[in-house]
């Protein structure tokens, strides 16, 4: 089956050869985009969606999440709505109501998130673990999360549980829990943070989790001045998420990770040694009262920037990625185009996805593409700006996720 859509007002494909296209045009093939171009040269096919001139974008990627939770934590949110600091010490509410948990209600409860994701033209997700915080509980939420995502990041390195001593957690952490999690997961990641853990068993967990063959990820300066940029960079880490706080020279570190990289012609794709991605987590920044992550000084020391939702029921209980892209531009010096591209490629980076079939069958995402996977955002407006300009506005008209029409 084959869709046209046409006279779509804007086509922001993201993709640095076919830029953003005017009363352009898009055919779905299957799960694949099979062709890209103005609407009046567009093919036929066997239906056919007519935009009214309404916008086009790559649907967002969510780089970032922490879906598999049960409880609340209203009480720990008006707390510091009252003036108290975040502290990781709050994981810990989360990890005894998850665990707590059977896994028919984890499992709608992740996927109930999941579809509030889609409906706001969320087409992409990763999630992590981190609220089991035991063998059987991190296995459980991985393997749950594995049946309600695309991506899974394994975080039994979010907090030490009460009663254990932290050196011999990290130990567990890095032996019969990663084990138990492994058929799981592609990705590890460690909260490298006063409260949650060191640099030196941050470290000893991401060369644990690499010589099991996994990605990594670093939670890394959110709260403070720390080790976390420097140790993502050293261990050739996909992203840092977070940054809040960073100095000139962890700045120049994530700029240098790049330097083997071309982007060449295309930019929306490029070549060579990738580095480690900034991924900005606006809404948390919001919810923690946090000072914003330096996300304009990145990009212009040449950091690749994401920007993801950091959905999670103590920091940021928020999947919408429309509004940390309106954050985005409104607070933090982003242009639309640089905020949607953070939210959209930016998050494929940070996820290895922005490329794609040529090693493991799947297709690139973050992008509008021939060939790429056709996951599409449509606003209820004709440009990507309206997304700043009417910040907070149900503005997604529908979403395609491979091809097919979600909302
Ligand atoms: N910072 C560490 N982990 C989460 C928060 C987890 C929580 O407080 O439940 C975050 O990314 O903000
Ligand atoms: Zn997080």
């Amino acid at each position: 089956m084959s869709e046209l859509i046409s006279n779509i007002g804007e086509l922001m494909t993201q993709d640095g050869e076919l830029g953003t296209l005017y009363n352009g045009a898009i055919v779905l093939e299957g799960e694949r985009i099979s062709w890209i171009g103005p609407s009046e040269q567009a093919p036929a096919a066997d239906t056919h969606t007519d935009a009214q001139g309404r916008a086009v974008l790559p649907g967002w990627v969510d780089s970032h999440t922490h879906l598999i939770f049960a409880g609340d934590r209203t009480a720990e949110f008006e707390a510091r709505m009252a003036g108290e600091k975040y502290s990781a010490g709050g994981i810990a509410v989360t990890m005894e109501a998850t665990r707590n948990a059977g896994d028919y209600d984890l499992t709608r409860m992740g996927l109930g998130r999941v579809g509030e994701a889609v409906s706001q033209g969320t087409t992409y997700l990763e999630t992590k673990t981190g609220y089991g915080l035991d063998v059987d509980n991190e296995a459980r939420c991985a393997r749950i999360a594995s049946t309600v995502v695309d991506e899974v990041t394994y975080l039994g390195a979010h907090l030490v549980p009460a009663g254990m001593d932290a050196d011999e957690y990290t130990a567990l952490v890095c032996t019969d829990m990663l084990d138990a999690v492994r058929p799981y997961v592609s990705w590890a990641d460690v909260f490298c943070e006063r409260g949650a853990f060191t640099e030196e068993q941050s470290r000893a967990v991401l060369n644990a989790c690499r010589a099991a063959g996994l990605g990594l990820r670093v939670h890394g300066n959110q709260l403070g001045h720390g080790a976390g940029v420097g140790l993502a960079v050293e261990f050739k880490a996909a992203s840092v998420d977070h940054v809040n706080f960073l100095t000139d020279s962890d700045v120049a570190l994530l700029a240098q990770s790049w330097s083997g990289w071309q982007a060449g012609a295309n930019a929306g794709r490029g070549a060579g040694e990738r580095g480690t991605v900034a991924t900005v987590l606006p809404a948390c920044d919001l919810s923690t009262r946090a000072p914003l992550a330096p996300a304009r000084q990145l990009l212009d020391a040449g950091v690749p920037v994401a920007i993801a939702s950091n959905a999670n029921p103590g920091t940021s209980y928020t999947s919408s990625l429309a509004f940390c892209v309106a954050t985005a531009v409104l607070q933090m010096g982003l242009s639309v185009h640089e905020a949607v591209r953070a939210a959209t490629y930016g998050g494929a980076l940070a996820l290895g996805r922005e490329t794609g079939l040529d090693q493991d069958g799947k297709r690139a995402v973050g992008t509008l593409a021939v060939g790429h996977r056709a996951d599409l955002h449509m606003l209820r407006a004709p440009s990507a700006t309206h997304l700043a300009y009417r910040p907070g506005m149900p503005l997604t008209s529908g979403v395609w996720r491979a091809g097919v029409r979600e909302i």
